[in-house]
């Protein structure tokens, strides 16, 4: 932090302000300690102090380049108490050395540790390495009543490091992902995790057909070797007989990622794992026994490239053969072979 912080030039001493007792030594151009949103805690100026609304402006240059907030008077004293404590002499107009206090005092004003911080005199330039800290031996022991406003604050900082740490072991986990090759790994887990929760006789549970006019019936197929190789999510997952669900990976402001499950109903659902004879008997068969009490019926397969019309409809491939006995064209005539031959006027 040191080497990557310095001070602004500080203002004149003529243009130095000074404030009402009860706000202490609060002054323009002092340095106090301020705690940054990413917890860490340096020194910065005080460039402008607004009595009215108990705030002061400071500024400090980081990486060369010149930044600055605004900060309540509560978080100003609590970060440095020795501003805040009455015994505590006026610091030293010449910006030589104050007392912060670290961020463990939020957490436990009673044991604090003050820090004393080495500022550059005003004659000297101040450089990145100029900003030191030092630890002190003796312990500096602090009573005071915590203000409800001093409560909250102690409240959100334990919020904000609870935040933190989720943020932290989000990405450490993220970085395993990283490691073991596999960027979807995380939300894989989670879908995986979904899965071991679903009921499973549920989905292995296979409804008799209903007897409808047009049915419609949805077969999931596996992840083929290249989407296996690039790591692709499975991402559908049959979580009973009619239900198609589909996992979308979504991401919460804080990063946590989380599922978002779409459902979607059909007369019927296969998973991957069904053979193409399962399929047969829940769609065309049917549809074959009402062909031979002289009904009429169509059965066809629609879909994407690639999802597997051509498997089911007409057999699985082994590299360029494929297997017709297994296809829904050839179970459908094996089937009507063994039926009587309707009887036509
Ligand atoms: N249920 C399944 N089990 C195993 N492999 C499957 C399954 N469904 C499809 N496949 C495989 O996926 C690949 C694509 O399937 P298929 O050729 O049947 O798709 P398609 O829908 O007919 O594509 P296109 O519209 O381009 O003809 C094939 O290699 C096939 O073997």
């Amino acid at each position: 932090m040191a080497s990557q912080l310095c001070l602004p030039v500080a203002p004149s001493l003529s243009s130095l302000k000074t404030v009402k007792p009860h706000f202490r030594d609060i002054q323009v151009g002092i340095c106090v300690a301020i705690q940054r949103s990413d917890g860490r805690i340096h020194l910065a100026l005080i460039t402008e102090f607004k009595r009215e609304n108990s705030c002061v402006t400071v500024e400090w240059v980081e990486k060369g380049v010149k930044k600055g907030k605004k900060i309540d008077l509560e978080t100003i004293f609590l970060l440095n108490p020795a501003l805040a404590s009455a015994e505590h002499p006026k610091p030293s107009r010449s910006l030589a050395s104050l007392s912060v206090a670290p961020s463990s005092t939020i957490r436990n004003r009673c044991m604090a540790t003050s820090w004393i911080a080495t500022i550059p005199q005003k004659n000297e330039t101040p450089s990145e390495e100029s900003l030191t800290v030092k630890v002190p031996s003796r312990p500096c022991l602090m009573k005071q009543k915590k203000s409800p406003c001093l409560r909250e604050i102690e409240k959100l900082q334990k919020q904000r490091e609870k935040r933190r740490r989720l943020q932290l072991e989000i990405r450490a986990q993220r970085a395993l992902n990283v490691h073991t090759g596999n960027p979807n790994y995380e939300i894989m887990r989670m879908i995986d995790e979904y899965r071991r929760q679903l009921d499973s006789s549920k989905m292995s549970s296979l409804e008799p057909r209903e007897d409808r006019r047009i049915y419609v019936c949805v077969r999931k197929r596996p992840l083929n070797q290249q989407e296996t190789t690039m790591k692709d999510l499975d991402i559908i997952t049959i979580p009973s007989h009619n239900v198609v669900m589909v996992h979308e990976s979504k991401q919460k402001v804080d990063l946590t990622r989380y599922l978002e499950n779409q459902t979607f109903c059909f007369d019927h659902a296969f998973d991957d794992t069904a053979s193409n004879e399962l399929v047969y008997q829940f769609t065309a068969q049917p549809l074959v026994e009402s062909i031979f009490r002289k009904g009429m019926a169509t059965c066809f397969a629609y879909g994407q490239t690639g999802s597997g019309k051509t498997h089911t409809m007409g057999g699985a491939f082994s590299g360029r053969d494929q297997d017709c006995s297994k296809g829904i064209y050839s179970l459908a005539l094996s089937s009507a072979a063994l039926l009587p031959v309707p009887f036509v006027t």
